[in-house]
């Protein structure tokens, strides 16, 4: 199925615009899975089976799993995500950026050896570095635009000129993405939520392009704020991403029940200020 396709009937029959993510940091797992072999599949697996109901998607960072030299278990998790819960997309946040022939493997590895549905990718090697994803007509690839991150502002927000004589390099980002690479139906851009205002910016040069919005949670991105500015005509266009405060909402034994109080409450204090 179309990475698309999935994505909106996930909004719809969930009811839902949270993205999970899924950063197993081995310093943080609960005391009871520290040490033992599959320690990360294990912890992933169950915060996954307590949230999937509440979630338009999940979201693997790769790195999390690479440092640990964890891939299989990200390759199991992935796996285990498509056979229990089919109908949640998996996006790999792996923010690949190469030359064709480069990007050609990386595309390889998340849609070919991951099973991946969608993966984030930075925009900044230009056309050609992306187009090997969109070889693969299915999956969503999902670029960089405005960044959570405070120095996202270094170079995302300097003035590259345009149509009107002045535009911010994540303006030039979002217009190029939904104006010209967007041909087959299958891209998405990252705002940040930490920055509202770039947001409503975004969705105004896109129409009703899909963005994944990190920054709420840890990162202390304002939920209201958020929607407000980001959700498309009909109410959806967004998926907002946490990790953290989901993963660790508690260190014990009753972490699986912990997360999925949160990912309730976020789900639900995202829905109380989408347009009806
Ligand atoms: O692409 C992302 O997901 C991403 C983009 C961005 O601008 N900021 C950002 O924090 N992220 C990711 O979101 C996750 C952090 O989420 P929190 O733990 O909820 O803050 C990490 O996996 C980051 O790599």
């Amino acid at each position: 199925m179309h990475f698309m396709t999935a994505l909106k009937a996930a909004w719809r029959q969930r009811d839902s615009l949270l993205c999970v993510g899924l950063d197993p940091d081995p310093a943080k797992l609960p005391a009871h899975l520290a040490g033992q072999p599959e320690a990360i599949f294990e912890f992933c697996r169950e915060i996954v089976d307590a949230t999937a109901d509440l979630a338009c998607c999940f979201k693997p960072q790769i790195a999390y799993f690479a440092a640990q030299r964890a891939e299989d278990q990200l390759e199991a998790l992935i796996e285990h995500i498509h056979r229990r819960h089919p109908e949640v997309p998996v996006i790999l946040d792996a923010k690949r950026g190469d030359i064709g022939s480069t990007a050609e493997q990386y595309a390889i590895e998340a849609f070919e050896r991951y099973g991946a549905d969608a993966i984030t990718v930075s925009p900044y090697m230009g056309r050609d570095s992306v187009e090997p994803y969109f070889a693969y007509p299915d999956k969503g690839v999902i670029l960089l635009c405005r960044t959570s991150n405070a120095g996202g502002s270094d170079l995302q927000f300097l003035d590259v000129g345009g149509p009107a004589g002045q535009e911010r390099l994540f303006e030039r980002v979002a217009r190029l993405v939904a104006e010209e690479w967007n041909t087959g139906g299958n891209c998405g851009l990252v705002v940040g939520a930490t920055f509202p205002d770039e947001i409503a910016r975004v969705r105004q040069l896109t129409g009703d392009l899909p963005l994944l919005v990190p920054g709420i949670g840890a990162q202390g991105g304002d939920i209201e704020a958020t929607v407000k500015a980001g959700c498309s005509a009909d109410g959806s266009g967004l998926m907002i991403s946490s990790s953290r405060a989901i993963l660790y909402a508690s260190r014990g034994e009753d972490f699986a029940e912990a997360a999925r109080r949160v990912a309730t409450a976020t789900r639900d204090a995202i829905n109380v200020h989408r347009p009806t």
